[in-house]
């Protein structure tokens, strides 16, 4: 079962159509000598087979002050504003350099948008910059942002691109924020100092203990996984999941939206139900069959409660734990559908038992409901 429970888990990116992909300053700078043209490339052959796929996909891109360094022969990060503007301004040119002839391998446009703070929070521009990126989404080109930071000073920027990519996620409504960086994910403590670190595979965004374990950035990004973390949960505002993933895992954007378990998957508090939903009532392959009493489909259809066994009187088909099945009412009209707990031959055994006989009858308690309500939609 666990390739049910794979998908199930992940359905959000399974199911995206809108995608916003962050690519940080750790990834994409070749051990501070530059871009990585070549890991572009990678990236960038990714995004082209996502979009072939339908997925609109807008890229966040940092780099121009790494890049814009090696261009102008400095050593060191210079710490003056003026001088990391005049870096950000010669290095963002080659950024857009290297990914429109990357794209363009694929026949695919792309548009440079260079925004601040300012231009996020007040109304008008905020209006302005997102229709502007709707247009350029649905002419299917491919938007590569980053922070203006050429005439942004240290008080009104963002400083680490994870926050941008999560205002962009809200700004489109994304499905996903994807933040590719030089780790597999969040760990348990930086792995940077701690090669004990084990990486958390999921969580909800909000999730206060997350805060302590998220640590600050390595020598060339700026945020760390503290600004990820906060990332997370601004995306999750506008119903976005977060996936943290290694950038240098081979087709990690396409093995993602496959449902494979790479990363960290943060997920809205929410939200994502109606994603989940929508990914639920999409599935088409019903493997069996719940009969409800009238009083569980008045409770699934009035308060999208979870089905329990006390409110099934027959079950039908092979079915396995985490198969999806039809729930039906006493006329064998559809009422709803979802992933189910039990095996159908543990659940004939639970029907209209309460939920605290299941362990005396299984021997074992699974869940205490048959289907939990974020795996179920009424049809
Ligand atoms: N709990 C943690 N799990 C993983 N990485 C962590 C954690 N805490 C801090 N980090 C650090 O965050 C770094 C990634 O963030 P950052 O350097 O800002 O990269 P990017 O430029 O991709 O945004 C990692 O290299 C790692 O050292
Ligand atoms: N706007 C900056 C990127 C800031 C930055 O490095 O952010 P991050 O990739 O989140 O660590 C640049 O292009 O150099």
């Amino acid at each position: 079962m666990e390739g049910n429970e794979q998908v199930a888990g992940r359905e959000a990116l399974v199911g995206a159509r809108r995608v916003v992909v962050k690519i940080g300053s750790a990834l994409l700078t070749n051990d501070g000598r530059g871009l990585d043209e070549a890991a572009i490339g990678g990236w960038v052959d990714q995004i082209a087979a996502l979009h072939r796929r339908g997925i609109e996909v807008v890229l966040v891109s940092s780099g121009a002050v790494a890049a814009g360094m090696v261009r102008l022969g400095w050593q060191a990060r210079p710490s003056a504003v003026h001088e990391l503007q005049a870096a950000a301004a010669v290095g963002q040119n080659g950024l857009t350099e290297c990914y429109e002839s990357h794209f363009a391998r694929h026949g695919l446009l792309t548009a440079q948008i260079l925004l601040t703070h300012d231009d996020l929070s007040n109304r008008k521009r905020y209006l302005n910059a997102r229709s502007a990126l709707r247009t350029l989404v649905a002419l299917r080109v491919v938007p590569v942002i980053n922070e203006n930071d050429t005439v942004v000073t240290d008080e009104i920027r963002f400083g680490d691109n994870d926050t941008l990519g999560a205002l962009v996620a809200n700004l489109l409504e994304a499905d996903a924020l994807v933040i590719l960086t030089d780790q597999e994910g969040l760990f348990d403590a930086d792995p940077r100092s701690n090669p004990e670190a084990r990486l958390i595979a999921e969580g909800r965004a909000d999730d206060p203990s997350l805060t302590a374990v998220a640590g600050g950035g390595g020598a060339l990004g700026r945020g760390g996984m503290a600004t990820k973390l906060q990332a997370a949960r601004l995306a999750a505002r506008s119903g976005a999941v977060t996936v943290i993933a290694s950038g240098r895992q081979p087709d990690v954007l396409g093995r993602l939206a496959e449902g494979e378990r790479l990363g960290t998957l943060l997920l809205p508090e929410q939200a994502p139900m109606a994603a989940r939903k929508r990914w639920l009532a999409g599935q088409l392959q019903v493997r069996g069959s719940l009969t409800l009493d009238a009083g569980a489909v008045k409770v699934l259809k009035g308060s999208g409660s979870s089905l329990l066994a006390v409110g099934v009187t027959a079950v039908s088909g092979q079915f396995r734990r985490g198969d999806m099945v039809l729930c039906v009412d006493d006329q064998g009209h559809r009422v709803a559908k979802g992933l189910v707990n039990y095996g159908a031959d543990e659940a004939r055994l639970l029907v209209g038992k309460p939920s605290h006989q299941i362990e005396a009858i299984l021997g074992y308690m699974e869940a205490p409901e048959l289907i939990h309500r974020d795996n179920l939609v009424v049809l």
